[in-house]
């Protein structure tokens, strides 16, 4: 088949990179980068202009089996976490985004977050 003018040759396997659809300022705005859950208000649909784009569970046959399930958990945890702590920037925070295969912080400011994490753990095994 062709996407506009390349040719892709029959059995090639393509490999979408989700991260760029997903940070799209064509697609998101200017302040595609920006933490903005609230441009999700009115669904994905207010969001962004091509809806089909967001893909965060895949899309398809073989879309995300555990989808519902994940939303659910997330939500419960969520609701968990926000209804136990309270949330200041720290004084010593310095922002270090790195790419993997999601957004994740620089590896010298893992262990801060390990540490946060076992905290939220040992208060979710509570519940
Ligand atoms: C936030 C959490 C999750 C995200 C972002 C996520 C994302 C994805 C993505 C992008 C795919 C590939 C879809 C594709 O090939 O088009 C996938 C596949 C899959 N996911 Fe998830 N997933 C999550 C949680 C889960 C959970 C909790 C389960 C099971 C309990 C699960 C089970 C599966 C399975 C079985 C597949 C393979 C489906 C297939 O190939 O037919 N996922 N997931």
């Amino acid at each position: 088949m062709k996407f506009g003018n390349i040719d892709v040759p029959k059995g090639t396997g393509l490999w979408i990179l989700i991260l760029s659809l997903h940070t799209n300022p064509d697609i998101w705005g200017e302040d595609a980068y920006k933490f903005n859950p609230e441009r999700f208000a009115n669904g994905t649909a207010g969001a962004c202009t091509h809806p089909h784009v967001y893909m965060p569970f895949g899309v398809g046959p073989r879309v995300c089996l555990g989808q519902n399930l994940a939303m659910l958990e997330l939500k419960m945890l969520i609701a968990l976490i926000l209804s136990n702590f309270k949330f200041s920037l720290s004084p010593r925070y310095i922002h270090s985004p790195a790419f993997g295969l999601i957004f994740k912080i620089s590896n010298k400011r893992t262990i801060h977050v390990c540490y946060i994490l076992r905290q939220i753990y040992s208060l979710c095994e509570k519940f």
